[in-house]
């Protein structure tokens, strides 16, 4: 089985520009900046007076656009843009968005951030009728649906269509008339609106990405909505009232960037408090708290405060191995993990270690960042994990769709220390959570989804309800 180094994998991120000259290069930078959340391809269409234009291709952003007259043909005042990590269907050009389809009629792009639960099923009836599809993503459905509908006009037919489908969705499209974007019923995934200073508005997944383009933040694209920006401005408008808010706890736990904002919370500010909240619940007699690089480093420093220990910089992370790099066995994703983190001899040796790290996936990290700290002389490593225990696949946006690759589906505490050669191994609780969080939504869990750690899924599975039952 292909695999990557690592734990788990990013979940794609959107981008778009509405009314601005230069849509093609602020597509490009609000795209870099939500790289993070997608390495195996990228792509732009932008809007030419009414003609759209594409190009797209496997591989970083700054790969993909290796030659700048790539971007530079993209011309027009509108454009959205993607970058991709797949959670259904293959690594391959065809799956690479933003999808453009050509009518005779018509022409619009679509990108999706997030994963939909009935897609197979959709699928397998579209193709019934005669449909053919060019990909073999889930995001390809949404174009079907809104070429069968038997509404008119094109907004209608996109809320006829997005009822019709489940699971997770942050979806931008563009025509030649509007930008729309949708967000599932349960707001599953992040998108934010930002208004830029010569006027024209971009929405993406991350708020970092509104700053990289110096864009002033306006909303969160809510439960349920369907916005609509055109030259008018921008409509607010719902595809359906019926909505539960559940945002993906794991975004604030690892996938965001620690400057974006989530729902008005700040993601390191959040792994900070998931850090404190940790040190109060698990404390133990140590001499200094170390975090796993990258983005466990907020939540070791909220340990270190709220336990009084010294933050010291006991590991670090090869920042030029690329997270494309693909492993084909275990052996070398073990190899691979030696080559991307390493232990400072001179602050871990003849010390206590708090090893904090923010998530335990497959287990693979913890295991050799315990060894590499015991070889490098600690003489005590307790690991604090800033979450609950992972244990549940999901399906809304993230690749993990199967329980046999997490390692606490299948270990107790106890056997996960003793696999790791830990002192201690002790986990952040779902309250700790929570509460570092400090949504405040009238739902489940203040508003999040916790299904990961309690299996408490905020909507049926549809195609993926094997996966959970039939293991
Ligand atoms: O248990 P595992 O299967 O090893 O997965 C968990 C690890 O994966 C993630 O880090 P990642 O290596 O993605 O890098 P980052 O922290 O720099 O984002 C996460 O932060 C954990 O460290
Ligand atoms: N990670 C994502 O959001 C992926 C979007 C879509 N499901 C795809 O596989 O292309
Ligand atoms: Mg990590």
């Amino acid at each position: 089985m292909l695999n990557e180094i690592k734990g788990l994998h990013e979940e794609c991120g959107v981008f778009g520009v509405w009314g601005a000259s230069n849509a093609n290069y602020l597509t490009y930078l609000g795209l870099h900046s939500l790289q993070h959340r997608g390495q195996e391809g990228a792509g732009i269409v932008s809007n030419d007076n009414g003609k759209l234009h594409s190009y797209r291709n496997l591989g970083l952003l700054s790969q993909v656009f290796y030659k700048p007259s790539l971007l530079a043909s993209l011309v027009g005042d509108s454009a959205i843009g993607h970058v991709r990590y797949s959670t259904a269907g293959e690594n391959k050009i065809e799956n690479v968005q933003p999808l453009l389809f050509d009518f005779t009629d018509e022409q619009f792009a679509l990108a999706h951030n997030g994963n939909l639960t009935n897609a197979i099923t959709l699928k397998k009836e579209l193709e019934k009728v005669g449909d053919i599809f060019k990909s073999s993503s889930d995001s390809e459905v949404l174009m079907h649906l809104i070429r069968h509908s038997k509404e008119s006009k094109f907004v209608d037919q996109l809320k006829d269509s997005l009822r019709q489908i489940h699971g997770g969705f942050a979806y931008i499209l563009l025509t030649k008339d509007a930008l729309y974007m949708a967000l599932d019923s349960h707001g599953f995934r992040p998108l934010s609106i930002g208004k830029l200073p010569e006027g024209g508005y971009v929405v993406a997944s991350e708020t970092c990405a509104l700053d990289a383009v110096q864009a002033e933040f306006v909303r969160d694209v809510n439960p349920g909505e369907l916005i609509t920006i055109n030259d008018d401005g921008m409509k607010i408008d719902h595809w359906t009232e019926k909505t539960k808010m559940a945002i993906c706890s794991m975004e604030y736990i690892y996938f965001a960037r620690p400057d974006s904002n989530i729902l008005g919370v700040n993601v390191h500010t959040s792994r900070k408090h998931m850090g404190i909240n940790l040190a109060k619940e698990k404390p133990v007699p140590a001499d200094i708290v170390v975090g796993v690089p990258n983005s466990s480093l907020s939540a070791a420093s909220g340990y270190a405060e709220a336990s009084g220990l010294p933050y010291e910089m006991g590991l670090i992370k090869n920042q030029y191995m690329g997270r494309e790099f693909i492993q084909p066995n275990q052996e070398l994703r073990e190899k691979s993990v030696r080559q991307k983190l390493a232990a400072v001899k001179g602050v871990v040796d003849g010390k206590r270690v708090v090893l904090v790290d923010d998530s335990i996936v497959r287990g693979t990290t913890c295991a050799f960042i315990v060894k590499l700290l015991r070889d490098a002389g600690a003489t005590e490593v307790h690991l604090r994990i800033a979450s609950p225990p992972f244990k549940f696949p999901s399906f809304y946006g993230i690749d993990i769709q199967n329980r046999s690759e997490l390692i606490a589906a299948h270990k107790s505490n106890e056997e996960m220390r003793q696999q790791f050669g830990a002192d201690s191994l002790e986990f952040l609780s779902e309250e700790g959570l929570i509460s570092a969080i400090g949504l405040d939504f009238d739902a489940p869990y203040k508003g999040l989804d916790l299904s990961y750690f309690n299996g408490d899924y905020p909507t049926p599975l549809y195609d993926y309800e094997k996966n959970v039952t039939g293991e």
